[in-house]
């Protein structure tokens, strides 16, 4: 299949575009670049043998990317192409507001036009209550900042474009925590300034960029204290997008499917287990709560596996590895310095 992958160069993007190249699609990215870098197409190359298209293009400027859909003929597009980071968010709702949503709009528009009505989209377990883990696809959902409001509200304009017209098809792919990176170290999470994610920061504690881990609260109501979530192994991730590209061309036009292992880790396990596998102390210390943070999230992601037939097969220890051997072989990331 031709498949167009919005937000391609980013974290998620980058790794889900070498399991398509190793499956024999053929790929055409679209991405601004605003929080990504270009050597990643260097990267993939290397590791795939395999070439690709590439558009610089915002996907709110509707001229350019509809040139995009001229020029090719695509099957189906994987959409990751968004803004992420939830404090941001909660600053700049109309920022995240504008480039979530309207940049979907733009996109289905010209799906539609160019009558390519098949989509997978990269949603988030953060649409979720998250008051009652494990979650299933049917758990009760709520938002409580702008970027969950643009997941929950990008999953609702899906849905009435499935029910307006039976020709479009969708999948949902609500992740949890993805982690790690690519076995070669050649791709990973660059993550710009300060991280906000916890293994991102325990690799640069660990590489030396900063002195300490701050482990926001030890007041939970969990064995040790400090808050539960579901690490996944990107690359399991990232192989959970080419089953779900199998199901957007099923009878059920809308199909939305939790991406986790099933498994919750304290922060302090987490930080336990990157000691444990890479030989490195990281120092921590307790602080306040995050605000916003919930208590437990992890996911049943049984679904997935009966009707995708997929499931997670890297486990915390090599998560923790990959992640630390993408920071050493590149402690600036993907730029030199
Ligand atoms: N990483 C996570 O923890 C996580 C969890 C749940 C859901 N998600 C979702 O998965 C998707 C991918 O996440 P990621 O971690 O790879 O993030 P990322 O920031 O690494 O990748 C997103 C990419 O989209 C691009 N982009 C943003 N706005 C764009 C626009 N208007 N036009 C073109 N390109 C644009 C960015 O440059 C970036 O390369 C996002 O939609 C994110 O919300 C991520
Ligand atoms: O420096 C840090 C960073 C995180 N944590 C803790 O580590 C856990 C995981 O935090 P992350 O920031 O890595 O992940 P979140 O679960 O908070 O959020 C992430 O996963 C969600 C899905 O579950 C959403 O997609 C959200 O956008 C994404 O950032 C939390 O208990 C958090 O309090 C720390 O103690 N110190």
């Amino acid at each position: 299949m031709a498949i167009l992958v919005t937000g391609g160069t980013g974290y998620i993007g980058s790794h889900t575009i070498i399991e398509l190249l190793n499956e024999g699609h053929d790929v055409v990215i679209v991405d601004n670049l605003s929080n990504s870098k270009i050597e990643v197409l260097q990267r993939i190359k290397q590791i795939t043998s395999k070439d690709f298209k590439f558009h610089e293009v915002d996907i709110l400027c509707k001229e350019a990317l509809e040139e995009i859909f001229i020029e090719n003929s695509i099957d189906a597009v994987i959409h990751f192409a968004g803004l992420k980071a939830v404090a941001e968010s909660v600053v700049k709702p109309l920022f995240y507001y504008d480039n979530n949503i309207t940049g979907t709009l733009v996109l289905c528009e010209l799906m539609e036009k160019y009558n390519v009505k098949k989509m997978v989209f990269s949603s988030s377990a953060t649409v979720y209550r998250a008051s009652n883990s494990p979650l299933t696809e049917d758990s009760e959902l709520g938002a409580t900042n702008p970027y969950g409001n643009t997941k929950l509200m990008i999953e609702q304009i899906l849905r009435d474009l499935c029910i307006s017209n039976s020709s479009w098809g969708v999948t949902i792919l609500r992740y949890f925590n993805p982690i790690g990176a690519h076995e070669s170290g050649l791709v990973g999470e660059d993550s710009v300034g300060i991280p906000n994610n916890l293994m991102p920061y325990i690799t640069q504690v660990a590489v030396g960029k900063r002195e300490q881990l701050n482990i926001y609260g030890n007041d939970y109501n969990t064995y040790d204290g400090t808050g539960i979530r579901d690490y996944i192994h990107v690359v399991d991730l990232a192989k959970g997008h080419l089953r779900a590209l199998n199901k957007i061309f099923d009878e059920e036009k809308v199909n939305v499917y939790n991406l986790g292992t099933g498994k919750g880790y304290s922060v302090l396990e987490v930080v336990h287990k990157f000691s444990k596998s890479t030989g490195i102390d990281i120092p921590y210390t307790f602080c306040n709560r995050r605000p916003g943070d919930v208590e437990v999230c992890y996911a049943d992601s049984s679904k997935a596996f009966k009707e995708l037939g997929w499931k997670s097969e890297r486990d915390l220890e090599e998560m923790c590895k990959d992640a630390w051997r993408w920071q050493t072989l590149n402690p600036y990331g993907y730029t030199e310095k």
